[in-house]
Parts: structure tokens; sequence; C-alpha cells
């Protein structure tokens, strides 16, 4: 292995759960939760991960990947804060890419999802395991205040494996997310996905909306996780 071990990722939380949400919803995965986030959305249910003053586990690749495989489990998701603002995480995808892994990332949509991809590839001498990394990138809704910050450009870099997630917490959030939609031909190019706010909206009222407006190829889904345990529980 040829890892940069100079390199230290800033860890909040890591622990194996069920995937609460997206494509691999109810299976195992191991959960990375990464230090920091250049946003602000007003829902957050991990502010806590954002603040300067939360402690982090300074880890290098190769624990990281070593702590993934010793679980013994597939699917690894990296969230936060915001994964994609790691110095330097392409080193660390890649060799859990390498060790046979899923690597679901998790990301707010500010930031390029090309260019970490395009560092993995340069990486990687096995390029069908490009296949098993996965962005899941929410297009923040003006709900959360942080519209303003959307990468557009994203769109023009997915993937078929890729999802894109719309958080709404009021039917005007869901006007946008169906105008996004069509708008970028999103349900052509990859998943798609809308999750209610925790709390703040009606999952029946969603559902009523995709019926309203023949919402075809769109998946409502709730964070599993959210129901199974405590809704602010760590670590599950
Ligand atoms: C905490 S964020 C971390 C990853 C990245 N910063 C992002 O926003 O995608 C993980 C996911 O949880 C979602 N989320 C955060 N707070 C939520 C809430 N109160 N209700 C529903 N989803 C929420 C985010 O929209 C995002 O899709
Ligand atoms: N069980 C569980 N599944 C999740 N899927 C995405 C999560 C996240 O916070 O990004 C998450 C989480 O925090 N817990
Ligand atoms: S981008 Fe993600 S981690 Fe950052 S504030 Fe928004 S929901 Fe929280
Ligand atoms: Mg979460």
């Amino acid at each position: 292995m040829n890892m940069n071990n100079q390199i230290k990722y800033p860890v909040v939380e890591q622990f194996v759960s069920i995937n609460g949400e997206g494509t691999k919803a109810g299976e195992l995965a191991v959960f990375i939760r990464f230090k920091g986030c250049n946003l602000n959305c007003s829902y957050c249910d991990t502010q806590w991960a954002n603040r300067q003053d939360t402690p982090a586990v300074e880890k290098t690749a190769a624990e990281l990947v070593a702590d993934v495989c010793r679980t013994g489990i597939d699917n690894v998701t990296m969230t936060g804060g915001e994964p994609l603002l790691q110095i330097e995480l392409a080193g660390l995808i890649k060799e859990l890419l390498s060790a046979g892994k899923a690597v679901e990332i998790e990301t707010n949509g500010s930031v390029s999802l090309e260019n970490v991809r395009a560092q993995v590839k340069h990486l990687t001498q096995e390029r069908q395991s490009m296949e098993r990394l996965s962005m899941t990138m929410d297009y923040k809704l003006a709900g959360s205040r942080m519209e303003t910050f959307m990468r557009l450009q994203n769109f023009s870099e997915l993937q078929p494996q890729d999802t894109v997630k719309f958080v709404a917490g009021s039917i005007e959030d869901l006007e946008k997310t169906r105008q996004i939609i069509q708008e970028y031909g999103l349900t052509q190019k990859c998943h798609v996905y809308i999750s209610p706010v925790f709390g703040a909206i009606e999952p029946a009222d969603i559902v009523e909306y995709m019926k309203a407006h023949q919402m075809n190829g769109v998946r409502m889904q709730l964070q599993m996780h959210k129901f199974i345990w405590a809704p602010d529980e760590r670590g599950v």
C-alpha cells in the first residue's frame, strides 16, 4: 500500500449501523463522520459535528481502512459535517475501494463532485472499482437558507449510481424540488429522493404532492434511524 500517512482526518464519530437513507437503506454500513462544514442549514441534525470545540480523533487513512476492515462490513458511508472538505479525501477513498468496499459520500451540494472522483480515478488502477463509489448530494432548498451555495454544475457531473436528495420542509420546497428535477432531467441521470425535514412536514403531505404532480421516478424516504432510535441519538 502507498498511503499518505502524513494526512490525518478529523473524525467525530465512527460506528456500524444500518444505513437509514438512500439506495442502500437497510443495509449495514460503517459510518465515518468528519468534523466541520462550510454551510449552516436551518434544520441540521448534526450541528454538534460542525462546532470548533467538538473533540475529534485525528486518524490516518491506514488507521481508518484498518478500522473498517476489522468490522467485516462491506459498505462505508462518509458523512459529517461536509466530507468533501477533507484534504486528500481521495487517498482514503481509493484505499477503501481497493479493499473491496463500497463507498458512499453524503455531500451538501456546494462542493464539486467531479474533483474528488477525478482524483480517485487518477489514483486507482482498478477502473471497475469506481462503480463502487457513489455520491449522495443534497440540493439545499430555500428552507435550509443555504440554497445560494448550491453548485449547479454538479448536476452535469452525476453518475447513474449517484443520488440527488431534496430535504423538504414545506410545499414551497416541494415546488422547487419539482422544478429542479424537471429542469435538469434528474430522474434520467441518477436516483432521486425526497426526504422530509424531520418533524417539519407530514410525510403524507409529500406523498399527496407527488401524486398530484405525477412525480414518477422519484422516491420518498424517511430517515429510518430516527424511528428506530431516539431522533437525537448519536452513533446510530
Ligand atoms: C448531516 S448531513 C452531512 C452530510 C452533508 N453535510 C449534507 O448536508 O449532505 C447528512 C444528511 O442529513 C440530512 N439532514 C440533516 N438534518 C436533517 C433533518 N433535520 N431532517 C432530515 N434530514 C436532515 C442532510 O440534509 C443530509 O442529507
Ligand atoms: N443510520 C444512519 N444512516 C444514515 N445515513 C446517512 C446518515 C448521515 O448522517 O449522513 C446517517 C446516519 O446518521 N445514521
Ligand atoms: S450541509 Fe450538512 S452538515 Fe452542513 S449544516 Fe447542512 S445538513 Fe448540516
Ligand atoms: Mg444523519
